[in-house]
């Protein structure tokens, strides 16, 4: 019987939260370790499928750079990153589009189906959701201090995002997984960084939270500590002075994105840890870096 009462009270915890975010989009990038392990992989499409039963309304941006990778690979067909992106050629591009909308996408979905979901797979170009423009090679690349300045090929921004798909379809009980794949409006595909589609699609959304899963507990300072929470207006800083580099860029970036954008909080959080979203979203403490 104690261990009854004891689990009612653990559910009860949960009980500020729930009628907090009731009603309220979570937007969540989903990428790295998390997406390769098949236990966390099921833990993730638990969270997702128990958020949106209890009345939240999740949003997945899923990234697949790994998966681009391997795939590449087989193909023999050379890749590199520069400033964190993938330089994107046209063959590169047609790789990209497919193992991210074909493959990566479509397994999400599955994984949230087979948990009781109802999600549902866009690209960008579903609905005109995320229109692109070609990034501006020069200025990224010099603004992150990369090694060298190159063209990018088909790397893109987020020109607009026309959330009205998404919020169709969270008006009922589907939950909407996007691929980073935009359109241009020279109707060329763009491959755009997952973590800057999350952070312009949470703006977009007007969320209540940004989350992003890693690889790493979160944010770290100079000496390797993880940051609990930070200002906004402190991140470009640590772009700046170099604490922040490679992959963890875009992610600060993004945060910036959705904060400027409205969204009340984003969060980076550590994807090994299996329940990562519901930990953050539902305990006090939450986990990895919060930025406010
Ligand atoms: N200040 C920092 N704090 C934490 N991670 C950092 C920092 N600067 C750079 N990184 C790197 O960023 C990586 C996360 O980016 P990335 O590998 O692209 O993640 P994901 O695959 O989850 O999108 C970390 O594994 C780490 O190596
Ligand atoms: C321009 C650019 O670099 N695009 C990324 C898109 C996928 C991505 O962002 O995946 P992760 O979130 O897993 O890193 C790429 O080609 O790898």
């Amino acid at each position: 019987m104690e261990e009854l009462i004891e689990k009612a009270t653990v559910l009860l915890e949960a009980l500020p939260y729930i009628r907090k975010f009731y009603g309220k989009t979570v937007v969540i990038k989903y990428g790295g370790n998390a997406m390769v392990d098949d236990e966390l992989k099921s833990a993730f499409a638990e969270d997702v499928v128990l958020l949106k039963y209890i009345g939240i309304n999740p949003v997945v941006v899923h990234g697949g750079g790994p998966q681009i990778g391997e795939f590449l690979k087989k193909l023999n067909i050379p890749t590199r990153f520069v400033g964190g992106m993938r330089v994107t050629d046209r063959e590169t591009m047609n790789v990209v589009e497919m193992v991210l909308v074909g493959k990566v996408n479509k397994e999400i979905v599955k994984l949230i189906n087979s948990h009781g979901g109802s999600a549902v797979g866009l690209s960008g170009k579903d609905g005109n959701l995320i229109v692109a423009e070609k990034i501006d090679s020069r200025k990224y690349l010099s603004e992150v201090k990369a090694p060298e300045i190159i063209d990018l090929g088909f790397v893109g921004k987020v020109k607009k995002v026309n959330p009205e798909i998404v919020i169709k379809l969270l008006e009922s009980k589907f939950i909407p997984v996007i691929a980073p794949v935009g359109i241009g409006e020279d109707y060329e595909a763009y491959n755009i960084n997952a973590d800057l589609v999350a952070g312009e699609v949470a703006a977009a959304l007007k969320a209540e939270k940004l989350v992003m899963l890693t690889d790493v507990e979160g944010i770290k300072d100079r000496s390797g500590n993880l940051i609990r929470s930070i200002s906004r207006q402190e991140l470009s800083s640590l772009i700046e002075d170099g604490t922040v580099s490679g992959g963890m860029i875009p992610k600060v970036k993004a945060c910036e994105i959705a904060l400027t954008g409205g969204v009340k909080k984003a969060h980076i959080i550590d994807g090994r840890v299996k329940h990562s979203v519901l930990l953050e979203i539902f305990t006090q403490e939450g986990i990895g870096t919060e930025i406010i």
